[in-house]
């Protein structure tokens, strides 16, 4: 297959990864920046990301480099897969070493913490110039790597800056759909790490499927109602990047935020739960942020403050699903039954 174009990933976590390894198995040169040698060593000798996905078979057009402005030499696309935490600080590096006609794009499925800035708002904050967009969907970054047939959107106001990362990313495996909605699309990968918090804390104790479909269908009326607020288009959220995702991070221990409410409903506490995990869980932050913002702006969210009450104030758990459910429930069912 010949060279077709040559790209960045930022972050050698589980994402950045197997992102990498798609677009090398599609005949592009990807270079994927990370920050511990013995990783970039591990993919450069032995072509496999021991540390974050064993096992999982990397392409020779993925090379791993400690250098920034290694990984950006002549490149026409970046994308970022470190955690939203990070991303402005490795933007801020990106942005003084691209020029303007750099496809820049994020992986990132979470807020800024300390305010409120989406990752789209990032990049037009720090990159005005270049042409943005994000990818988000339900893409479980093992079950890729297993060839699992997966789909993911990609959202830009431009068509032609869709129309090139599905170039890049689209495969017998993994399809690539477009939106124009930015924002519903990344609110959608960022608010559903809340509900699947919830949701592993839910199958944790036990709940019945009933009572969990039911708290999904109010997570999706929920998270629909604040990102509309924040301008996205609702119907976004019954696409891929919305429900889509919302099933598949609410379902499995595959999910890393799943897995911490699943911890916390065992009765580990959230610094003990924490701890047994290396890789991040966007949804602790996420649920923070999001309910201050909500309150801000006057956005009832009855199951992101129950969980905030569960994490933050110690509320039993029994306690707050008996509010959520009795008390505030027949506000969600109209926006629900609408
Ligand atoms: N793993 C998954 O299934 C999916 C993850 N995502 C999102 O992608 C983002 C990254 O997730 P993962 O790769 O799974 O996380 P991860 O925890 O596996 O890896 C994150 C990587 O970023 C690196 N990193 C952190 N701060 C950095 C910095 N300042 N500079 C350079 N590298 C830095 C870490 O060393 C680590 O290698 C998150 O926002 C996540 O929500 C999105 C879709 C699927
Ligand atoms: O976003 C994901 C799947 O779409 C991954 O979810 P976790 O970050 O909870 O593992």
């Amino acid at each position: 297959m010949p060279e077709r174009h040559r790209v960045a990933v930022l972050g050698g976590g589980s994402f950045g990864t197997v992102i990498a390894n798609t677009m090398a198995c599609n005949g592009n040169q990807v270079a994927l920046w990370l920050r511990n040698p013995a990783l970039a060593a591990s993919i450069n000798e032995r072509r496999e990301n021991d540390e974050y996905l064993p096992g999982y078979t990397i392409d020779e057009r993925v090379t791993a480099t400690l250098d920034l402005s290694d990984a950006l030499n002549g490149i026409d696309t970046v994308f970022v897969a470190v955690p939203s935490a990070s991303f402005r600080t490795v933007v801020k590096d990106v942005a003084v070493q691209i020029g303007p006609s750099v496809v820049v794009v994020s992986l990132t499925k979470g807020i800024e913490p300390g305010g409120f800035h989406l990752m789209s708002e990032v990049l037009a904050q720090e990159l005005p110039h270049n042409p943005r967009a994000v990818v988000s969907g339900p893409n479980l970054a093992r079950e890729i790597a297993a060839g699992q047939l997966s789909a993911c959107v990609s959202a830009s106001p431009d068509s032609a800056v869709n129309a090139s990362i599905h170039d890049l990313l689209h495969s017998d495996s993994f399809l690539v759909y477009s939106s124009s909605d930015v924002y519903g699309v990344e609110l959608g990968g960022a608010l559903k790490n809340i509900y699947a918090i919830l949701s592993g804390l839910c199958h944790a104790r036990d709940f019945g499927e009933n009572t969990i479909g039911m708290v999904l269908t109010r997570a999706l009326a929920e998270m629909s109602r604040f990102a509309v607020e924040l301008g996205a288009n609702p119907l976004t959220f019954l696409g891929l990047s919305g429900v889509g995702d919302l099933i598949v991070t609410c379902s499995t221990p595959l999910s890393r935020n799943y897995r911490v409410g699943y911890g916390l409903g065992k009765g580990q506490p959230l610094a003990e739960v924490l701890a047994g995990m290396d890789q991040v869980a966007e949804g602790i932050n996420t649920l923070g942020l999001v309910k201050a913002e909500a309150d801000r702006r006057g956005v009832p969210m009855p199951l992101v403050n129950g969980l905030y009450g569960i994490l933050y104030e110690h509320r039993p758990v029994s306690e707050v699903f008996s509010d959520i459910m009795f008390t505030e429930v027949a506000r969600d069912v109209e926006f629900v039954a609408s």
